[in-house]
């Protein structure tokens, strides 16, 4: 069940990709929003913030790490809990939607452009955006699953 989340991430995100590639420069910048949102066709052969550029293999290794464990955790843990399952679906998909871009192009396809209050956010793609929520949500499930034990002492 949680693996269609993932898909659905994939899909969304090499479709977006694939799209970008498809309709823009490299560099070519569209406004959404002014001053907010803005579509810049860019690429990054590292990870966030572009740190460790071309490090390829170090990636493979991660990504394959972070996949396997993911899997493992919805295998064992998700069967019964949904929020947990949808973080995971989320992560899984963002990993694997960049880790084809990392395959296949040897770099990462980012297009999403925010000024998060006139802060140049780095670029990023829908894989990065998973991944993020997927983080956010994993959190809240540990926060939940304290608060829970602390009520059943
Ligand atoms: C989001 C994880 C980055 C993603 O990790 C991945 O692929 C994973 C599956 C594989 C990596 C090799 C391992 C994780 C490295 C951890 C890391 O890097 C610190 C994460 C901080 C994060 C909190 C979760 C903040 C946010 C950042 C950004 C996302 O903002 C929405 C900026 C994204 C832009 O710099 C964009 O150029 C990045 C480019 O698209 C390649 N993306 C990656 O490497």
């Amino acid at each position: 069940m949680y693996y269609i989340i993932a898909l659905l991430i994939i899909a969304a995100d090499q479709l977006t990709k694939w799209w970008i590639i498809r309709n823009f420069e490299l560099g070519e910048q569209r406004t959404v929003i002014e001053g907010f949102l803005y579509i810049t066709s860019h690429r990054n052969a590292g990870a966030a913030w572009g740190i460790l550029q071309g490090q390829m293999w170090f990636f493979y290794i991660i990504t394959v790490m972070v996949i396997i464990g993911i899997v493992y955790y919805i295998e064992k843990y998700a069967k019964d809990q949904r929020l947990l399952g949808i973080a995971l679906g989320l992560l899984l998909g963002g990993a694997i939607g960049n880790f084809i871009d990392r395959v296949f192009r040897k770099e990462v396809v980012d297009f999403v452009n925010t000024y998060i209050f006139t802060y140049d956010f780095p670029i990023f793609n829908v894989a990065d955006a998973a991944l993020c929520v997927g983080v956010g949500l994993l959190l809240i499930q540990m926060l939940l699953e304290g608060r829970k034990e602390k009520e059943n002492m």
